[in-house]
Order: structure tokens, then C-alpha cells, then sequence
């Protein structure tokens, strides 16, 4: 503030001394210009000794306005530097400030001048200050000044505050030192500007290649340079903050307002740019943003012209990919082997990888295999033994394979001691490095289609593609007008038992692959009919030991006793046989429907029977020919045994790529990974496969909070904080350490039931400050829900938590769910990008529980 105020002092001052030397022109230029006063004034700004053509040099003055009084505030030149009296020692070049303020306006014609004057700095800007360059740098910076000066005054009207500002800004320290009189007025922030945009950016003068640029270095792109421009600030205007929405150029990563981004990047030609950078190529991490429009840019826009600047955006040539960003096994490749590669993967992005020609995978350097392409192309170097950094010591065709894939290995049975040499071939036959003989064939394996899903190894091309890959790679053109639709992000969902997370899962394959197969059918009637069994057995069991105890309200009738003694001699034998006959059957069904029974199951939340138990043995015992629904499906608990892990892959549509009508190219795609046993040791072995997980979706029935849980010690605990503990350790290992987290807090519906019933939240301990006010249900359900969340999160303090209240029983809650998950997905990706700040600073992160339209309070 200070210095703000003392320079505009210092301005006006320069200002008044301006009028004393009755200069009265705005603007002139030299020719026309009054004669010795100007040509001293013009000599000093050059090195003593300089030789000038004064008489042909172009350039303007600007003089303080001294005309009949205006409603708008004046916008003010800062002053030139002089070589003043002292002319030995040359100035310093300028120090890089904030960007100019005088880039703003209406702009076209300050748009349209100002590339020419900075594309002039960028090349001059060095230390050492020749006269063409001062000169050309007055003249450029003059052309700026005008510009300027004719958009400021355009828009004064609309923009009064942003004329103010100009008018009150800092007086800039040109060339290191303070301006000093003479009254050229100048502007040095053209000079700032050229230079903010040149560190780590400008073209490499000796040629090299610039690494950073083409994406092949992990370091994170941004402006480099002594930038005084607060975080979130617009570039150009210097307002906003972090949670202001903003467009970012896609070749220098520039991010503006919607206030100055159609003034920055004009007409686009090329998409989104500034316009000094039209001809650039795009920043790799914006890359994937290519051809897709913003939201910012859609409310500024009409639909003709998105559709437009978007397709300019991908298919003008600045923007496509360049051969020398793709390095194939240590060597870079050439125009000719980009286009054989891009016919096999459309979604090449620049960057190391490998080949492994014999076989025909395909993966980034240092990392795991991503793909199969078709073998033995004519690209790259020769495949490196440390190409995807294994240390595992056994090699597949020269290439020391990773951890995964030694694990995949030998879950398909192959020997892999140490020091192994092994060679692959594209059908999937391998052997032993040097011998002929072939041991097998991977691909044929019974296990490897279940195995690859989990390992991310990549799907092995059919013997049938492998044939017709050569006649579809030449018929197949490169376009670069497809949009790429992303690879499946992986979505891990995790739960305690009977959190629901499988009906979450299953929910999800009946809405992307429709109904169950006859063959799931057939293995959950088997899995359903287990379950009634297993229901009924522990029933009779309870039943005897509460009849000892209680006594005869407990009591079987003689006929029925002897059937269920010899039904719980079979299930202890294991021998009971999955399709009993009908006698048995009915006699199952006298025994679960006689009051005894009935009785025993009174007690069911002592004998920790799942509340479906009643609507399992009501059908399973009671329907001839017993075929499971998808509502018993669904309401199945405990299918799965041991850790229940399964996949399924899905695709939704991104509502935020409208634009274009070809809807299959607007979908992402997702693998979700369902696995549970988390109270055991079981989960752990899994979390190798873990490491490229985008979001964990973590279910916990919310209903839990009355229920016990014994753990396998046989303790006793509060079945909610079992669960929260469990959620606490699985979000502490380190694979999961940066990875966001969706709480999905299900059974609402019971859950609310239970607090319209009156079941205190206190009743488990961890809630035990819970004191709620107001009396009508649904507030009192509202707040409990409130609290449970804001206890979670509190929990949690430090970590980005979404959460988000579910009945997943409800088909609609389920999709709604799914395209939460997909909304925060794309956020944080945005978040990763930098148009969007990090969760506990955010407004998103703050809504991080919110309602989907006929779901209530999310
Ligand atoms: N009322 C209600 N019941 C639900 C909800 N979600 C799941 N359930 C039921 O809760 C029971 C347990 O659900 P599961 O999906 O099997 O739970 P899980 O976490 O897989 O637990 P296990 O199968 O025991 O491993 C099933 O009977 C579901 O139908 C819900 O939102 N509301
Ligand atoms: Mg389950």
C-alpha cells in the first residue's frame, strides 16, 4: 500500500514537472514532433555514444491530459528511464514484475499489437542493453502504450474500476531503478510481461530439446520467473483468488478470468491460447483437455462457436502431437514410426516407453505393461533390460518383468526362480530363453482371464486380432478429431460386512451389463440356498440352548425334532445336498414357520442374524423350483465368501463434453474393484494391485450405530466403530496416502427409521456429545445424519473426504452415487491440472455433502 501510494506521489510530481516544460501534446510522433527539446529528451534514453537515427526512429510521447475535466478517472503512464546526467554507467534490465495491467480492455487492438512488441522482448531480453534495443524496446513499448491507452478508454464505461486501478498502480521500477523525469512516458510492463512468459518457456535459442515442454519431465509445469502475482490471481487483471473459475492457455499454462480470457485469446485459432502463443505447441498436462470445453468457456460462448474453437483446438497442426515427444525404448522416433504407432494406440501421449517387440507389449518406461500392440514393428531402439525397472531377476524376451507380473506368473503356474530367462510370443506360447521346446500357453490358461483384471496386466490380443490386426492397422486412420476416451480409472469400494457394499456392486452390474446371467443365477441360488440352510441351522442350535434356559416355549414337536436333528447331522457332515427333495423341503419349511422357531428368531440380534435372515428362509424354503429375483439377490447379505473380491467395467456419460452428439466418444471409463474381508488379514495381500487407484469409495451402514460386531478375538464392539477403525487403517497405508476418499454412509432409510424410533445416537459411545434441539422428525433425523458426518470428517481432518448418504437398495441412488464419484473424479483431475484448489480450501470440498435431485440430502 505504501509503496503504491508513494509512487503515485512520485508520478504526479513527474507529472507537474511535465506541464512546467509546457509540453502539450498527448501524443506525437518524433518527425512531427517539436525539434531539440524531444531529440534531447529521445538522446537520453540511449547509452552515451549511441549512434541513433533520431529522425527515423518511431515512437510516441504520452503527457499528462490537461483538457477540460472528464468523469472518468484519467489512466496514467508510468514514466521512462533516462540515462540521465550520469551517462557512463548502463541500467540494469528490468526485474520481473507483475504482469502488465495495461494489457486489458476491449482488445482488439491491444491484442492484435501486443504479440509483435513482446515476441520483440523475448528475443532482446538479456543482460546486456544494446541501442537497437533500447530503441526498439521504446517503440515497442509505446505501440503497447497506445494500445492500451484506446482499450482503457474503450472501455472506461464498462470496466471504470479496472481504469482505476491502472491509474493508481505502482510506479514500476524500470530497469532496476526509479524514473527519473524527462518526461517520456513509457511502459516497462510490456517488458515484464515478455519476460515473465520467457523463463523455462521460450524456444531454447541453441536447439536443445526442451524436455520440460515436451512432457517427458515429471517437474510441474507453471510459470517460472519472480512473478508478484498472488496465487489464483488472474494473469492478466491480477484479481480473483484460488477459488475463482478461470481458462488456461493451453501452451503456456497462463490461467485467466472470465473477464479477460476472450480479450487474451481473441478469435482462437487454435484453440485455447493466448494469442502470442498461437503456434505453440500445448503443455502435455493440458493435453487431455484438448477439444473439450470448460465450463467457464461454455457460459461465454454460443454452442456454434464452442463446437468451432474446440474442433480448431484439435485439429490445427500446433497442437498434435510431434514425433520427437515419443521415445521408444531410448530412441525418438520419426515421422513415419509416429504414424505406425498411432494407427495401433489413438491415444498415444508424448513420453518414454518400451517395446517388446516379440511379444508385442507395450508400457511406459520404468512401469508395468499398459497394452499389447501388434508385434514386431518398425519403431524405437532395441528393448532395454531395465526397461520397466524390474527386480524381480527373471526376464521375459530380455526385460526383467515387475513385481505384478512375477506374481501373475506364478499364480498361472509358471517357474520363475531367479536368473529365469523366458521368451514370450504374441499367441501367448512361452518357453525358456535359447530352447525350442514350448512350455504352454498363458493365454490359455483357465486362471489368466480372471488374474489380468486384478493385475492390470493388459487383455492379450486374440489370435483372431492378431491376424486381422495388419489389414485393420492399414485401413485405419490416424484422427485426430476423436476424442479420446479415457482408460478405465480404477474405483476401489470397500466396506465392513453388511455395509452393503456388495449390493452397491451388484447394483452397478445390473445397471451397465442389465440382468444376471443364467449362470449367476444359478450360482446365487446355490449361494441363497447355503444361506437359508446356514440361517436355519443356527436357529435350531439357539433354539436347544434356549429351551434349556427358558424351557418349554422353546419346545419342537416330536415329528418335527427328529427332521431337524437329522437336517443338523447333514450340515454338520457337509452333506447336505444343494436340491433336497420335496418332503425334506417341506418339512424345513413346518420347521422354520413353527413357534418355536419363531420364537428363537425373536432373538436374532443375539445370534447376529442378518435382518434379511426372515425373507431368505420365507422364499427359499417355501417356493417350489426356487429361482432367486434380483430384489433377493440384492438383499442377499454374505454371498461372497472370504474377501468377495470381483470387478466389474462400466462407462458414463461426461454431461460436460456435450458438444458434440457422438455420445460413445463422450463416455469415461471405469473398472470398480468390490472387495470386503477387511477384518481380516485377507484384504492386505490385495494392496499391490492398489497403487493406481484413482478415488476409494469407502460404505459404512450408517444404521450400524446400535449394532454389536465380535471380531475374530471374539470381542465385543460398537459395530459403526468397528467399521470406522477399519476405515482409518486402510486410508493410513501409504498406497492410499494421496488418494481421494468418497464415505458413502448407507442404509439412510434405516437409519432414519431408528432415529424417528427414538434410538439415541448416543447409544454408541463415539457419539456420546450428541445433544440434539428441535423436536420434528426430520430435523432430528437431519441433524443426527449432520453430526455423523461432521464427526467423520473431523476424523479425517486433513484428508479430502467426500460423503454422500445412500439407500443402495435403490437402483437410482446407486447411479446417482456413480456419477458423484465421476464428478469428483473429473474435480480432482481438474485439482491435479490446477484450475481448482485443494479440498480444505475449496468451495467443492465444502460441499462435499449435497442432494441429488430425488435422493434427499446427500
Ligand atoms: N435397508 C437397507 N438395506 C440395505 C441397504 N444397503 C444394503 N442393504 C442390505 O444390507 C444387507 C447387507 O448388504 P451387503 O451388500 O450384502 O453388505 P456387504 O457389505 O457386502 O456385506 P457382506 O455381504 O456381509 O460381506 C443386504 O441384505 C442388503 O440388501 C440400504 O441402503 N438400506
Ligand atoms: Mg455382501
Amino acid at each position: 500500500m505504501t509503496r503504491k501510494n508513494s509512487s503515485t506521489t512520485s508520478q504526479r510530481q513527474k507529472a507537474e514537472a511535465l506541464e512546467e516544460e509546457s509540453f502539450t501534446m498527448a501524443s506525437s510522433a518524433l518527425p512531427n514532433g517539436n525539434g531539440s527539446a524531444k531529440h534531447d529528451l529521445l538522446r537520453g534514453l540511449f547509452p552515451p555514444g549511441a549512434a541513433i537515427d533520431l529522425d527515423n526512429i518511431e515512437y510516441s510521447f504520452a503527457t499528462p491530459y490537461n483538457g477540460p475535466p472528464v468523469e472518468f478517472p484519467l489512466p496514467k503512464a508510468p514514466m521512462a528511464p533516462s540515462w540521465g546526467t550520469n551517462k557512463t554507467t548502463p541500467p540494469k534490465l528490468a526485474t520481473i514484475l507483475p504482469v502488465a495491467q495495461l494489457w486489458r480492455g476491449s482488445g482488439s487492438v491491444a491484442a492484435s499489437s501486443v504479440p509483435a512488441a513482446r515476441q520483440f522482448f523475448r528475443s532482446t531480453s538479456g543482460s546486456s542493453f544494446s541501442e537497437s534495443s533500447s530503441a526498439m524496446a521504446v517503440a515497442a513499448a509505446t505501440v503497447e502504450r497506445d494500445a492500451a491507452s484506446s482499450a482503457a478508454a474503450a472501455t472506461r464505461k464498462s470496466c471504470p474500476s479496472e481504469i482505476e486501478e491502472l491509474a493508481t498502480s505502482p510506479s514500476p521500477q524500470l530497469f532496476g531503478r526509479t524514473p527519473s523525469s524527462e518526461g517520456i512516458v513509457t511502459d516497462s510492463s510490456a517488458l515484464q510481461y515478455s519476460e515473465e512468459f520467457s523463463p523455462g518457456e521460450s524456444e531454447d535459442p541453441s536447439g536443445n530439446f526442451d524436455s520440460r515442454r515436451y512432457g517427458l519431465d515429471p517437474s510441474p509445469s507453471g510459470k517460472g520467473g519472480n512473478i508478484h502475482r498472488k496465487r489464483g490471481q488472474c494473469y492478466r487483471c491480477l484479481r480473483g483468488n484460488r477459488l475463482t473459475e478461470k481458462e488456461v492457455c493451453l501452451a503456456c499454462g497462463s490461467k485467466f478470468c472470465s473477464n479477460c480470457v476472450l480479450v487474451v485469446m481473441g478469435s482462437m485459432p487454435e484453440g485455447r491460447k493466448c494469442e502470442e502463443c498461437v503456434g505453440r505447441p500445448v503443455l502435455e498436462d493440458r493435453r487431455p483437455f484438448l477439444g473439450k470445453p470448460s465450463r467457464l468457456l461454455k457460459r461465454l460462448l454460443g454452442p456454434l462457436e464452442i463446437q468451432q474453437c474446440m474442433k480448431s483446438e484439435r485439429e490445427c497442426f500446433s497442437n498434435q502431437l510431434q514425433p520427437e515427444q515419443v521415445i521408444v525404448n531410448g530412441r525418438r522416433l520419426i515421422f513415419e514410426e509416429l504414424i505406425l504407432l498411432q494407427q495401433e494406440c489413438l491415444r498415444l501421449k508424448p513420453g518414454k516407453y518400451w517395446y517388446d517387440k516379440a511379444s508385442g507389449l507395450w508400457g511406459r518406461e520404468g512401469e508395468k505393461p499398459h497394452m499389447f500392440i501388434t508385434p514386431e514393428l518398425k519403431v524405437g531402439g532395441p528393448l532395454q533390460q531395465n526397461a520397466s525397472n524390474g527386480t524381480t531377476q527373471v526376464f521375459l524376451n530380455c526385460r526383467e518383468i515387475t513385481k505384478s507380473e512375477f506374481k501373475m506368473l506364478k499364480a498361472l503356474g509358471v517357474q520363475c526362480t531367479p536368473q529365469t530367462y523366458l521368451v514370450l510370443y504374441p499367441d501367448g506360447r512361452y518357453g525358456d530363453e535359447g530352447q525350442k521346446e514350448i512350455k504352454g500357453n498363458l493365454w490359455n490358461k483357465p486362471m489368466m482371464r480372471l488374474l489380468y483384471p486384478f493385475f492390470s496386466f493388459p487383455t492379450p490380443r486374440s489370435s483372431n486380432q492378431l491376424v486381422k490386426t495388419d489389414a485393420v492397422a492399414a485401413s485405419r486412420k490416424v484422427s485426430p478429431t476423436s476424442i479420446e476416451v479415457k482408460d478405465a480409472s480404477k474405483i476401489l469400494l470397500l466396506g465392513h460386512d453388511g455395509s452393503g457394499r456388495s449390493t452397491i456392486f451388484k447394483q452397478t452390474k445390473i445397471l451397465h451389463n442389465g440382468q444376471f446371467s443364467p449362470e449367476e443365477l444359478q450360482k446365487y441360488k446355490e449361494m441363497m440356498l447355503g444361506k437359508a440352510y446356514q440361517f436355519l441351522n443356527v436357529l435350531l442350535e439357539a433354539r436347544e440352548r434356549f429351551e434349556e434356559e427358558s424351557g418349554d416355549l422353546y419346545t419342537l414337536n416330536d415329528q418335527l425334532k427328529d427332521a431337524a436333528d437329522r437336517f443338523m447331522t447333514s450340515m454338520t457332515a457337509g452333506h447336505l445336498e444343494r436340491s433336497i427333495s420335496k418332503n425334506t423341503r417341506s418339512n424345513l419349511s413346518k420347521i422354520w414357520n413353527d413357534p418355536a422357531i419363531q420364537q428363537t428368531y425373536s432373538r436374532k440380534d443375539e445370534l447376529q442374524l442378518p435382518e434379511v435372515t426372515a425373507d431368505i428362509l420365507n422364499r427359499v424354503l417355501q417356493i417350489q423350483d426356487y429361482v432367486p429375483s434380483v430384489t433377493d439377490i440384492l438383499s442377499a447379505e454374505g454371498l461372497e465368501q472370504g474377501t468377495g473380491l470381483a470387478e466389474v467395467q462400466f462407462s458414463l456419460e461426461d454431461k460436460d463434453l456435450s458438444d458434440s452428439n457422438d455420445h460413445e466418444s463422450n463416455r469415461r471409463r471405469y473398472q470398480l474393484i468390490s472387495i470386503g474381508g477387511l477384518a481380516t488379514n485377507e484384504f492386505r495381500k490385495w494392496l499391490d494391485m492398489f497403487e493406481d487407484v484413482k478415488i476409494l469409495v469407502y460404505c459404512v451402514a450408517v444404521s450400524d450405530y446400535d449394532q454389536q460386531w465380535t471380531d475374530l478375538t471374539g470381542a465385543l464392539h460398537n459395530k459403526l466403530i468397528f467399521s470406522r477403525d477399519l476405515f482409518f487403517k486402510i486410508v493410513g497405508y501409504p498406497c492410499f496416502q494421496d488418494t481421494p476418499l468418497v464415505l458413502l454412509l448407507n442404509k439412510y432409510d434405516r437409519f432414519e427409521e431408528k432415529v424417528t424410533k427414538g434410538i439415541p445416537l448416543t447409544t454408541c459411545e463415539w457419539f456420546s456429545d450428541y445433544s440434539p434441539v428441535g423436536s420434528s422428525h426430520s430435523s432430528q433425523v437431519q441433524q443426527a445424519y449432520m453430526y455423523v458426518v461432521h464427526k467423520y470428517k473431523r476424523f479425517l481432518d486433513g484428508r479430502r473426504v467426500y460423503t454422500l448418504q445412500l439407500n443402495a437398495q435403490e437402483q437410482q441412488a446407486v447411479s446417482g452415487a456413480l456419477e458423484y464419484v465421476q464428478q469428483i473424479l473429473k474435480c480432482e483431475e481438474e485439482m491435479r491440472a490446477g484450475l481448482w484448489m485443494h479440498h480444505e480450501e475449496s468451495n467443492y470440498g465444502d460441499t462435499s455433502s449435497f442432494t441429488i435431485p430425488g435422493q434427499g440430502h446427500r
